[in-house]
């Protein structure tokens, strides 16, 4: 089976509980050890199917009241996601056997399809569109690595990018080992963060600095209520503290390197250009609009460097 083509950049959104992924900002989801994430995730794969699926859901969903996401150890554990959890994730050995993925299609709950370590980009998707010809369109593909000369697989950012443009689908980075490439996930385009269920807060919380961060730069947003238009205001105000604090810093140098540094070495053309060259890239608000801005920005960086040289 082959993917249709989609020409529009723009993943479609699938919604997992109240949480929107594939729209709007990168959407972080852990394990059950991690406090912050916006969704948790839970592999009964894991327990081997040593342990009910009724018990470890229910534990799962007492635990967390968001969105939870469960990848089924066997089809004998589908009824107990399909009555507590708010998507199932299909393993990439699922894909295999298409009779399971079709049940697993026909809960009603959107589903994350996780790339085996061997699969290609046609296969992957293929599992996807089975869905959807099952009557479930409310997938998500998660990139979930290739198997390598590595210890862990390795996540394989060119193809989730491209599973993203081919399939219209939003796309989730499965991370591993830890949030080591979070950044770079979100720079390739990731819709989410799947952070591996064991890692603990430290990863979750990395994940998230990255999809803040990176996605403040990356992402282009279209929020249409007060609230998500402030919540992307306030990802982009993290990424200039971050940008500020840096250039504070980078400003500090050049006072103690300069022959007269602080507000005696004043050099309002290299000022002048300065706001001229940020205008090409802000030409909304032109140097008109930048210029006190950034007279106010250079002037904390010498009071900083003037108090901190004292
Ligand atoms: C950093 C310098 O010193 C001052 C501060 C500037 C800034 O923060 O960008 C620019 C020009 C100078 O007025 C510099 O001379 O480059």
């Amino acid at each position: 089976m082959s993917s249709t083509p989609h020409t529009e950049r723009e993943a479609r959104a699938v919604r997992i509980g109240n949480l929107c992924v594939g729209t709007g900002p990168v959407v972080v989801i852990g394990g059950e050890a991690a406090a912050g994430p916006d969704a948790r995730w839970v592999s009964l794969r894991e327990h081997g199917g040593r342990r009910r699926a009724e018990e470890a859901v229910g534990e799962a969903r007492a635990a967390f009241a968001g969105p939870l996401l469960v990848e089924p150890f066997s089809s004998a554990d589908l009824p107990a996601i399909q009555a507590a959890a708010d998507a199932v994730v299909i393993g990439g050995e699922w894909a295999q056997d298409l009779g399971l993925v079709g049940t697993a299609a026909r809960l009603g709950l959107p589903v994350v399809v996780r790339r085996g370590p061997t699969a290609t980009l046609e296969e992957w998707l293929a599992v996807g569109d089975y869905c959807a010809a099952e009557g479930n369109d409310d997938v998500v593909l998660c990139e979930s690595g290739s198997r390598t000369h590595l210890a862990r697989p390795a996540l394989d950012l060119a193809l989730m990018r491209a599973a993203r443009e081919r399939s219209g689908r939003p796309v989730l980075a499965g991370l591993a080992g830890g949030a080591d490439l979070a950044a770079p996930a979100v720079a390739a385009g990731a819709d989410g963060l799947m952070v591996a269920p064991e890692a603990g807060a430290e990863a979750v919380a990395r994940a998230r600095e990255a999809a803040v961060l990176i996605g403040a730069v990356v992402r282009q947003e279209v929020p249409d209520t007060v609230a998500t238009a402030r919540g992307a205001i306030d990802r982009v105000d993290a990424a200039l503290a971050v940008l500020l604090e840096r250039r504070a810093a980078l400003a500090g140098v050049v006072q103690r390197l300069k022959p007269v540094g602080g507000f005696a070495g004043r050099d309002m053309e290299r000022e002048r250009r300065l706001v001229a060259a940020m205008a090409e890239r802000a030409p909304t608000l032109g140097e008109a609009g930048l210029a006190p801005v950034m007279n106010a920005v250079i002037e904390a960086g010498l009071r900083l460097a003037e108090r901190q040289g004292r």
